[in-house]
């Protein structure tokens, strides 16, 4: 059976802003993005307070609506959990890198604080939304090379759309590292 292309201003995600990103891949890219970016808010909330970028207790609960969500939509859960073992270290990067941005240049760093318990909502928000694009792109998935020409398509297209910097860009490697392998059985790779 054919899988129907989404067009490049067709919306599959119900929240990503923008569909950008070119490709079978580029709607799932799209919403990676929008967590990186998301990102930068989580570092701005915790720069120059006592909370640590690491939070173990958060990230077994994101990891745990990811285990119950991935179940209930069919998705398999431990290709779902290990990909957003990624989008959580992507995260890490992004906000390692703008502490070190922003300590080395306080001209730099933000001037106010967003909420983290407001952004932590929307990151939950954006877990529904990657598990939906984790299933609807589950069987090119499954075809290590016809994945690998996709990711590539999405991810570079999205990088020079969103004009994202080298930071940016490493987290968006390391959050798209596991899409290809995640679906298939082990050892088709
Ligand atoms: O919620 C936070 O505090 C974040 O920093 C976000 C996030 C994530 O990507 O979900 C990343 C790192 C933390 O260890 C926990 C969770």
């Amino acid at each position: 059976m054919a899988t129907r292309i989404p067009m490049n201003n067709e919306s599959v995600s119900s929240t990503a802003g923008t569909t950008r990103s070119i490709g079978r891949l580029g709607p799932l890219a799209d919403v990676v993005i929008e967590r990186i970016r998301v990102s930068d808010e989580v570092a701005a909330s915790k720069f120059g307070t006592a909370s640590p970028i690491e939070d173990p207790v958060r990230e077994e609960q994101v990891l745990e609506q990811v285990k119950k969500q991935a179940d209930a939509a069919g998705v398999n859960p431990d290709a779902a959990v290990a990909f957003f073992r990624d989008q959580i270290t992507a995260s890490k990067v992004v906000q390692k890198g703008l502490f070190a941005r922003w300590t080395a240049h306080p001209e730099e760093a933000p001037t106010t604080r967003p909420d983290l318990g407001q952004i932590r909502v929307r990151l939950d928000r954006l877990t529904t939304d990657l598990l939906q694009e984790l299933k609807n792109t589950e069987r090119l998935r499954d075809k290590p090379v016809a994945c690998e020409v996709q990711l590539a398509l999405a991810i570079r297209s999205g990088a020079a759309l969103e004009r994202l910097d080298p930071l940016h860009r490493q987290a968006l490697n390391v959050a798209t590292r596991s899409v290809c392998r995640s679906s298939g059985p082990a050892g088709q790779r």
